[in-house]
């Protein structure tokens, strides 16, 4: 890679070329599918031809119903993604209503934050410059990225950001802190170990997609320390929460990953079940937990009393054996009671 790439890369996350990605340049994404598309349409690979067509709402959301997690991922052509910047118009919006979703994964309809990702405006008037590394958009009003520096602050304050979601404790660079602070930002720590020591634990998923599902937080930009592995998975899950083609989400990870993709990840990825996302945005229903408790408390008191009585009836009947039945079988037969001591 020419030095002079190199050097992009570190900039601008539009231009973002990691070495052994190099093939992933403008020229190589085709001609019909460079052009803008309608909202309800997207870039979607043929498996068949390896050509990129361009699908409707309607027509990926079919494909997305049989949850298509067929395909090698390694021969998808990587469409969601060009140069490691998802081009706004490109991001397939068939399932930002819940009503479309619904069908498409039975168990996810109580999820309520699809329309999180209806945000109308497009941010056109982003700077090009100043970006942090692997900066990229997921859609309008949620951004990722590597962990920002003092030189990327300009930059991001013309995101206008309402919540920042780390997703690594660590010392914070200088003025960092400052920064979130002046400009009003919530910001949201997410302790989590890297993905190849530990994939992330799916409580810490669900309060993270809460944050980031949710519109009020938006805009907001999700960032961890290269913007790869750890970003890369929950972008992946809000992709799957999304509808996304698996073979998509897989080349968007490997977009940001570029050559430190991991194995690990996209074991996590793929191996995610939605499921597990059931009930993410369900208020807890204290009534009926009140209730719960109720009957628990009742049922075990019963089952206390009944084992407390059972073991007192017990402890009773044995003394009642062995120092009255021989008294009372003396007294019945019309025989002497035995002698005191004799038992
Ligand atoms: O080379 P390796 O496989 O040993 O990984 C190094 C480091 O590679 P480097 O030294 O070549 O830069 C990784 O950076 P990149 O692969 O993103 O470039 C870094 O990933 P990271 O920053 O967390 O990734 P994000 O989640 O922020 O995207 C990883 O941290 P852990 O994930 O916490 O293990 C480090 O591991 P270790 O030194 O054991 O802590």
């Amino acid at each position: 890679m020419a030095a002079s790439q190199k050097a992009i890369s570190k900039r601008s996350a539009r231009t973002y070329i990691e070495d052994g990605a190099e093939a992933q340049t403008e020229k190589d994404v085709p001609e019909h599918a460079a052009r803008r598309m309608s909202a309800n349409e997207s870039m979607a690979p043929d498996e068949a031809s390896g050509k990129i067509s361009i699908l409707t709402a309607t027509s990926q959301r079919g494909q997305n119903n049989q949850m298509s997690r067929r395909g090698s991922v390694e021969a998808s052509p990587c469409v969601s993604a060009i140069n490691g910047y998802v081009p706004l118009d490109t991001i397939p919006l068939m399932t930002l209503e819940q009503d479309n979703y619904e069908g498409v994964v039975g168990t996810f309809g109580s999820i309520q934050g699809f329309h999180a990702f209806r945000s109308p405006e497009l941010p056109n008037d982003l700077p090009a410059a100043g970006r942090p590394i692997n900066f990229g958009i997921v859609v309008p009003g949620v951004y990722r990225s590597s962990f920002p520096q003092a030189g990327d602050h300009e930059f991001i304050e013309s995101l206008k950001l309402k919540t920042m979601v780390t997703l690594v404790q660590k010392d914070f660079p200088d003025g960092y802190q400052t920064f979130i602070q002046k400009n009003g930002i919530k910001h949201q720590i997410f302790n989590m170990k890297g993905t190849k020591k530990e994939e992330i634990p799916i409580d810490t998923m669900k309060a993270i997609l809460r944050v980031v599902l949710d519109r009020k937080n938006h805009p907001l930009l999700i960032h961890c320390n290269h913007g790869k592995h750890r970003t890369g998975c929950v972008v992946a899950i809000v992709r799957m929460v999304s509808g996304w083609d698996m073979g998509n989400i897989i080349c968007e990870y490997k977009n940001y990953a570029g050559a430190k993709a991991r194995d690990c990840d996209i074991k996590y990825i793929t191996g995610f079940q939605l499921v597990q996302l059931s009930n993410l945005f369900r208020a807890p229903d204290w009534r009926s937990r009140k209730w719960n408790f109720f009957r628990i408390v009742v049922v075990m008191s019963l089952a206390i009393f009944i084992w407390l009585l059972s073991g007192f009836t017990t402890t009773a009947d044995a003394k009642v054996g062995r120092h009255s039945y021989p008294f009372r079988a003396a007294a019945e037969n019309g025989s002497n009671p035995p002698a005191a001591g004799s038992h």
